[in-house]
């Protein structure tokens, strides 16, 4: 049987870009919070050991009902003020039998829709070496603005692309190359880039347009459709 892997959610963020009354990762999407959707897709992952979910410290809207429906193990962890003090935090509080050079995948909560394949392609891919994220190479042409918004200048395309997650590296050099970025005053927005400044290079692995991170109202009503066509 293949090795299993700890995941750790950020699910710590307050959805101030979607608007909503509540923070996004509790909105419903269909019958369930855009949350649960996210975690039964992990959890139903054979490469994933157990869930570090990191939720803000006034969350009320976290049930521990979810704790059973999961069938594997699931721990909480309290968030910071920024994506990556919450995935600092979550990989912190991670069992200590997790040793410093086994890896651990982490994931958005916000990205409900990830398919059981790219998780599985990350994984082979990523643990071969010194770690890896899934992306999606950029599509459509990019504009720098100007001051006006006008257009100053269209960027290159080639070799561009677009940070997804699972994202997936070793628990010890992770955890400091974040906490370094943090001392610096440097706000990683990814665990990558928190690692490419610790001067390594994590593998880019192609994975699916369909694995949205839901930010504004239209990505929700996107996720939706696709969880309703049961993509991923
Ligand atoms: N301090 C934070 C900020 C974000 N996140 C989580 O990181 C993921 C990606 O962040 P984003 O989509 O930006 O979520 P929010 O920060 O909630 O959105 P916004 O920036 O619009 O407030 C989400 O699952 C979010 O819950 C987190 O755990 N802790
Ligand atoms: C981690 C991420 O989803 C990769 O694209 C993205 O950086 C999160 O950004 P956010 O502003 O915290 O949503």
């Amino acid at each position: 049987m293949s090795k299993a892997y700890w995941c750790v959610i950020p699910a710590a963020g307050a959805g101030r870009r979607f608007g909503a009354a509540m923070p996004k990762q509790y909105l419903r999407l269909g019958e369930k919070p855009l949350l649960l959707h996210t975690l039964e897709r992990l959890a139903a992952h054979p490469q994933v050991a157990g869930l570090m979910v990191v939720i803000a410290a006034d969350d009320s809207y976290w049930t521990h009902g979810m704790l059973e429906v999961l069938g594997k193990p699931l721990l909480l962890a309290t968030g910071g003020s920024e994506r990556a003090d919450s995935v600092l935090a979550g990989l912190r509080a991670l069992p200590s039998s997790i040793a410093d050079d086994e890896f651990v995948l982490v994931h958005d909560a916000a990205r409900p829709c990830v398919s059981a394949e790219d998780i599985s392609r990350l994984v082979a891919r990523a643990t071969a070496g010194d770690g890896g994220l899934l992306a999606a190479p950029l599509r459509d042409t990019l504009k720098r603005a100007d001051a006006d918004g006008c257009v100053q200048s269209t960027e290159p395309r080639e070799a561009r692309w677009r940070a997804l997650t699972p994202q997936m590296f070793r628990r010890g050099p992770l955890s400091a190359a974040l906490a370094a970025a943090a001392e610096a005053g440097v706000m990683a927005t990814d665990e990558s880039m928190a690692m490419e400044r610790a001067g390594h290079r994590p593998l880019l692995v192609e994975g699916a347009e369909t694995n949205l991170k839901v930010t504004t109202p239209a990505d929700l009503l996107l996720a939706e459709f696709l969880l309703a066509r049961h993509v991923g």
